[in-house]
């Protein structure tokens, strides 16, 4: 959904696209996962270089075993975490690592009972999120877990 077609509880009014609820999602449930490329610091660091800045806000930057890891998730394969918007004070969701077989997912779980229509957000972490401050930056915020 497009963020200015549909209403947000958050009444944040930007055009842009977000992630809503079709069905009822219950306090615990897994909703989905941010896929991308799973890649290390040097890559990151190289993408980052290249990338123009609107696809900066699409790396999902934590820490997995004391080291850094970046997810990016620039290329748009359809998938829907990547749409998935910020709300650092009130958000309804959280994304967790999840390993498996080896290898750190990041998985995003309902923190409460959300309802159709009520948009999906999780909170970035301390992040330089540009929105937060009232600025409008429409580009890179580097989150780590
Ligand atoms: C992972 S994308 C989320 C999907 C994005 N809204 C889109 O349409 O592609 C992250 C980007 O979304 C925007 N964004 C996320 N949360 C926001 C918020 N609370 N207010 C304004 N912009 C936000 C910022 O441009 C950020 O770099």
């Amino acid at each position: 959904h497009r963020g200015d077609q549909k209403p947000s509880p958050h009444k944040v009014n930007y055009a842009s696209r977000g992630v809503f609820a079709e069905s009822d999602i219950f306090k615990g449930d897994f909703i989905l996962e941010y896929r991308g490329d799973l890649i290390d610091p040097e890559e990151s660091k190289r993408r980052r270089r290249i990338y123009h800045n609107s696809l900066k806000g699409f790396m999902f930057d934590f820490i997995w075993h004391g080291k850094f890891w970046t997810i990016d998730a620039a290329r748009d394969d359809g998938t829907l975490g990547r749409l998935v918007n910020d709300d650092h004070i009130n958000p309804n969701c959280k994304m967790k690592r999840i390993m498996v077989e080896g290898k750190p997912h990041l998985c995003l779980f309902a923190l409460k009972d959300i309802t159709p229509g009520d948009e999906i957000r999780y909170n970035y972490g301390d992040a330089d999120c540009p929105w937060r401050n009232q600025v409008r930056i429409p580009w890179s915020c580097i989150r780590i877990l």
